[in-house]
Formats: structure tokens, sequence, C-alpha cells
């Protein structure tokens, strides 16, 4: 099975933007473990343009699900994941600038860095990930460093699946090949949809969780529209 790890930072997102506390992020995360998903994602970013340190520390009480943060692990971040211990810390290397993700670690390159940061959060209970993009040499490197789990990142299957190339999943399917063959559990993440997830799902043998947000909040603006209108007109009659 394939647990749905919901990623929360565009409901902080829609919250920030006027100061106060509509929509509820801690009310939306319990409702979305409510209605069946097995899993709550946050990526606090230094800036805190979204999800901000506090609300990772108010959500430990609240998720009972899988507890999964991600993020660059600078000093602020890995104080705030051992002061959290959530149930795995997913670690990507964004720039402070990036608007979004946009590439996996290096794992050779990094990988004594890495080796020490994984060791660390092991100590303290929770379980890694590493976010790579689909090379076979970055599993490779993932195994060497220790960690539990890959998260593979799917911006780029995303893209050209939009554009009618299923090819693109092969890169995808060979590096879970090999993690399977390595003992790595294989997470996946960025820019997963409702149109995309069925075909990444079938062709990523042992997948074991995905973390979707951006895609799955806005298709539930979309499909939560039509009813929402017409409760307004109700009741302006
Ligand atoms: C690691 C990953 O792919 C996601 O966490 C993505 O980075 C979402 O972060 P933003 O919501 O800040 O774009
Ligand atoms: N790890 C990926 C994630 O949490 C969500 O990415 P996206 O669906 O917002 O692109």
């Amino acid at each position: 099975m394939t647990k749905l790890s919901v990623n929360i930072n565009k409901i902080a997102t829609l919250r920030n933007a006027r100061g106060g506390n509509v929509p509820d992020l801690l009310k939306v995360a319990a409702d979305i473990q409510k209605f069946g998903a097995q899993g709550i994602t946050i990526h606090p970013r230094p800036d805190e343009r979204h999800i901000r340190y506090q609300d990772a520390r108010d959500l430990k009480s609240i998720v009972y699900t899988e507890y999964n943060i991600e993020g660059n692990p600078e000093k602020t971040f890995l104080d705030l994941v051992l002061e959290i211990k959530p149930t795995q810390v997913t670690l990507v290397p964004d720039a402070i600038d990036a608007i979004t993700s946009n590439a996996g670690w290096d794992t050779i390159k990094h990988g004594s860095y890495l080796t020490e940061i994984v060791q660390e959060f092991q100590r303290n209970g929770i379980r890694t990930s590493i976010f790579v993009d689909p090379v076979l040499e970055m599993i490779e490197g993932a195994k060497k460093i220790g960690t539990e789990r890959i998260e593979l990142y799917t911006e780029a299957f995303a893209h050209q699946f939009g554009l009618g190339n299923q090819n693109a999943i092969l890169p995808y399917t060979e590096s879970a090949i090999l993690a399977n063959e390595l003992g790595l559990g294989i997470n996946a993440g960025h820019d997963l949809s409702l149109d995309n997830i069925q075909f990444f799902k079938q062709n990523i043998p042992g997948l074991l969780e995905v973390s979707i947000g951006h895609a799955l909040i806005a298709e539930a603006i979309y499909l939560g529209l039509d009813n929402v209108v017409n409760m307004y007109l109700q009741k302006l009659k």
C-alpha cells in the first residue's frame, strides 16, 4: 500500500495572506486525517513564508498519523526537528531563496555531511528520507549514507507526463528497482496530482509514500467551488 501524506504548506500560505487564522491550519490537519490521509507533511522554510516554526510545534499534538517534516538541515531546522521528533524527516537541499524545491541531493558530494545528520536524527528515533533525483548513482550514495528511505523528486516526471511523454517514468522505475534491491524505502513527491498519480504508482514498485500538496490543495479548491458558490446563492435568495 502507498500512503498519502498531505502537504499543508499551501493552507498556511492562504492563512498568512490575511494575518489571521483562516483557514485554521490545525483544524485542516485534523480533518485531512479524519478524511483518511495517512500522513501530514510540512516544509517549514527559513523565511516562514508558509509554515511557521510554531506551526510545526503545534501540529505535534494534532498529527496522529505519520508526521513528516521536510527541509534543509541547517541549524535551526535541525534543532526544530530534534525538538518535535516527528515520524520522519525528509532532507531537501533547498537554496534559501528557492521558490520551491528544485533539485535532489548530490549524495556522493555531500555523503559525509548527510551521514552525520542522518545518524543524529536516527539516534533520536526519527526516520530519515533523502530527496533525490532518479539517478542510480544518487540512490547508491543514499544507501551508503545509511538513510532508511529516499524521496524521488518527481517534478521532471510530472512535467513530461503532462506533455504526453510517458517514457519520463523510466528513470524513476529503474531507480525504484535499485532502491528495492538495496533495501531502501521509497517515497516520492513534487507536482504529483490527480492526473499523474495513478500512472506513477503503477510504475514504481514498492512505493511506500507520496507527499502531495500544491496540486491537491488546488484540486480541493476547484472541486469545492460549485458547492460553495451555490451555498452563497442559497443564502442570498
Ligand atoms: C520537497 C518537496 O518537493 C516539497 O516539499 C515542496 O518543496 C513543497 O514546498 P513548497 O510548498 O514550499 O513549494
Ligand atoms: N515532498 C513533496 C511534497 O511534500 C509536496 O510537493 P507538492 O505536491 O507541493 O509539489
